[in-house]
């Protein structure tokens, strides 16, 4: 081989291997790229650990487990697993309807500004997003409202990702993140003209602590939207099947337990709201929200072979092999749960604070 053909067979290669690695399965909103992918806040050689202390969670009995231990094990989990989620999803970490010709982009989007839409917000309004993750919806949520959103996350990495799109998308004036845990906001009482949030308050131990917080920092006469994770009425404890992809839904997001569909209204009511509206957004007319995880398949290899040679070269933590793998197993199990109709990710409920306390 003359040294000119080396030379043209070497560029292809790197070429095609660049093209593979960075170009190929980037989100659709891009923010990440394979060869920046890290362990969050963990540093890269604790990566492979920190992956074994999540499991660890798993393996008691979950009465032993203490409330207390959740969002130290939640934080964990988002460490391990944001810059994946960025990379091969995008900046707002939820699911949403499939709407006929329209992107996944512009359907996520339509999510987003329903939530803000039914919770009836004015510009300059203050509302807050319980469980920000990097600021997706927020972002959508401001720009589509014009109202200041300040959103909380218990990681800390997520509020640097979020600050950091929310400057060069040009709203960081609209909106603000904060780091802390939604159980014990340090905002005052009555200090919110809304609030929402989007598939976040199921990391709660208890859905009734964190309601009476987003209860607490809002005004009187204000709303609350919450799209909530739940098993449906499909669900059978005494089903083996529908137990096991219960199980690896909770264990492949960080879960303390999935709550049933009829415990959301009753939790709301206990904590002083009045239930404005309750629906299930995954049921029909709506199209399936599971379609966009069965088509990235071929996608998941790809990125699984992609992971494999950068944490092969160093450049990606060791353990980031595990936890893409744990995401690809849970994306089976959340696909089941969505085809057979016990679950669904987007049981919505919109409630009010009222004028005046209620005697209970
Ligand atoms: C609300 C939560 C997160 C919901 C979703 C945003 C994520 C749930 C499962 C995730 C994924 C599964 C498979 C990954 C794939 C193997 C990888 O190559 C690219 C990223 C995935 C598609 C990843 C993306 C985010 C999810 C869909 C929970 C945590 C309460
Ligand atoms: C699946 S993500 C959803 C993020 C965002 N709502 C979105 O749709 O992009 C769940 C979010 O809830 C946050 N969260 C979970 N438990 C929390 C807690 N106790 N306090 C504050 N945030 C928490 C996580 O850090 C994460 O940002």
């Amino acid at each position: 081989m003359d040294s000119l053909t080396l030379f043209c067979t070497g560029a292809v290669l790197a070429g095609g291997l660049y093209w593979f690695v960075c170009i190929l399965g980037p989100a659709e909103q891009k923010g990440k790229r394979a060869v920046d992918l890290s362990g969050g806040s963990i540093s890269s050689e604790n990566v492979q650990d920190q992956y074994k202390q999540y499991w660890s969670f798993f393996r008691r009995p979950k009465e032993i487990e203490t409330a207390e231990k959740v969002p130290d094990f939640v934080d964990t989990f988002y460490n391990l697993v944001t810059d994946i989620y960025e990379w091969g999803w995008g900046q707002s970490f939820h699911f949403s309807p499939a709407y006929p010709g329209k992107s996944h982009r512009d359907a996520t989007r339509l999510h987003e500004e329903m939530a803000v839409d039914l919770i009836y917000v004015k510009p300059g309004d203050r509302i807050l997003d319980a469980g920000c993750g990097v600021g997706g919806p927020m972002r959508a949520i401001a720009a589509h409202s014009r109202a200041n959103v300040v959103g909380i996350t218990i990681n800390e990495y997520q509020v640097n990702r979020a600050k950091a799109h929310n400057k060069k998308a040009g709203l960081d004036s609209l909106c603000e993140v904060v780091c802390g845990n939604f159980l014990e906001m340090p905002f005052p009482d009555n200090s919110f003209d809304g609030a929402y949030s989007i598939e976040a308050t199921c990391h709660a131990p208890k859905l009734e602590e964190v309601y009476a917080e987003i209860f607490r920092v809002m005004k009187p006469g204000s709303l609350y939207v919450s799209y909530e994770w739940v098993t449906t009425d499909k669900f059978n404890a005494d089903d083996p099947e529908h137990v096991e992809v219960i199980q690896g839904i909770e264990r492949g997001d960080a879960l303390p337990g999935l709550r049933r569909y009829s415990d959301i209204a009753e939790t709301a009511r206990k904590v002083g709201f009045e239930v404005v509206k309750e629906r299930d957004l995954a049921k029909p007319p709506s199209q399936p929200w599971w379609t966009r995880l069965k088509m990235g398949r071929l996608a998941y290899w790809r990125n699984h072979i992609v992971i494999i040679v950068l944490a092969a070269l160093g450049i990606a933590p060791k353990g980031t092999v595990d936890v893409h793998e744990m995401l690809f197993k849970t994306a089976d199990f959340l696909t089941r749960g969505g085809e057979s109709g016990i679950f669904s990710p987007m049981h919505m409920i919109l409630c009010r604070k009222p004028e005046s306390p209620t005697s209970t």
